[in-house]
C-alpha cells in the first residue's frame, strides 16, 4: 500500500478511460490520448482496463492509474480483475492500484475473496488495492479484508444491488461515515452537481468514465433527448 499516493488522491477527480473491443475508441493509443487530455484538464488519477492500455497510458502520461483487468470466466459472474492471474498483469503493465470484485458473487473456481485479497498483499505489497463493491453490507466486509480503498463500481450492477439510474451516494454516504476507508464514488456520475454531492456526502474523492470518455454514449443522450424533444413539440 502506498499512504502518500492514497492522499493525493484527496478530493481529486478520476477519469476512466475504457474501451472494451467492441468500442469505437478501442486501442491503447487512443486511451493514452485519453489520458493525457485527463491529465491536462487536472485529473488526479486514471482508472484504465487491461494490461496494454495500462502500459501505453503509464508511458505517456505521469498520473497514477487504478488498474483493472475485465476478464470473462465460464464458472462466475465477476469479471472485473476476477483473478490473481490478472492482478499480475495489470501490476506487471505498471498500475499502481488494482481495483477488483469484492462483491459476493462466486468467484472463478470458486475461490475465496479473502484469499485473493492475502495473495495479492503477498505477492504485490506495494500494490494498494481498491474493492470495488455494490452494497453497504460488501463494502463493510472489504473494510474487514483491509483494502485500502473502496469504490462503488458495481452498485446497479450486481442482482443483488439497487438498480438506481443515478449514481448511488447514499451508499457513499454511508461507507464514508464509518470513516475507516476512503471512499471512491462511482457509477453513472454525469453531472458536476452530481459529482459535487459525492464529495458533500464524504467521497475521497470523484471516478467519471462513460460521460467524459465514451463519446458514443454522449452523443446518445443528446439524440435520445432531441429526438424526444422534437417529436413532443411537432
Ligand atoms: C460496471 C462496470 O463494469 N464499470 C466499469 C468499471 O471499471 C466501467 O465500465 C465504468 O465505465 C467505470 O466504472 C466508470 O463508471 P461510469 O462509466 O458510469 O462513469
Amino acid at each position: 500500500m502506498n499512504h502518500s499516493l492514497i492522499s493525493k488522491l484527496k478530493h481529486g477527480f478520476i477519469v476512466s478511460c475504457q474501451a472494451l473491443e467492441d468500442e469505437p475508441l478501442h486501442g491503447s493509443h487512443i486511451m493514452a490520448a485519453m489520458a493525457c487530455a485527463a491529465e491536462e484538464g487536472g485529473a488526479a488519477a486514471i482508472r484504465a482496463n487491461s494490461p496494454v492500455d495500462i502500459y501505453q497510458i503509464k508511458q505517456k502520461c505521469s498520473l497514477p492509474v487504478i488498474g483493472i483487468y475485465k476478464k470473462f470466466y465460464d464458472d462466475s459472474k465477476v469479471y472485473i480483475t476476477p483473478t490473481i492471474h490478472e492482478v499480475r498483469e495489470v501490476v506487471e503493465a505498471g498500475a499502481d492500484f488494482v481495483a477488483l470484485d469484492c462483491t459476493k458473487l462466486s468467484r472463478p473456481g470458486k475461490e475465496r475473496l479473502e484469499d485473493l485479497i492475502d495473495r495479492i498483499r503477498s505477492d504485490y505489497p506495494q500494490t494498494s488495492i481498491v474493492a470495488d463493491i455494490s452494497t453497504y453490507e460488501e463494502g463493510v466486509r472489504a473494510i474487514s479484508l483491509k483494502v485500502d480503498l473502496i469504490s462503488t463500481t458495481l452498485s446497479g450492477y450486481t442482482p443483488h444491488s439497487p438498480q438506481l439510474e443515478d449514481p448511488d451516494i447514499e451508499l457513499v454516504g454511508r461507507l464514508a461515515s464509518l470513516g475507516k476507508v476512503p471512499i471512491l464514488a462511482e457509477g453513472r456520475i454525469w453531472m458536476i452537481e452530481q459529482c459535487l454531492r459525492c464529495f458533500d456526502a464524504g467521497a475521497h474523492a470523484v471516478v467519471m468514465g462513460t460521460a467524459i470518455t465514451r463519446p458514443q454514449e454522449i452523443v446518445k443522450r443528446y439524440v435520445r433527448k432531441v429526438r424526444s424533444h422534437v417529436g413532443s413539440s411537432s
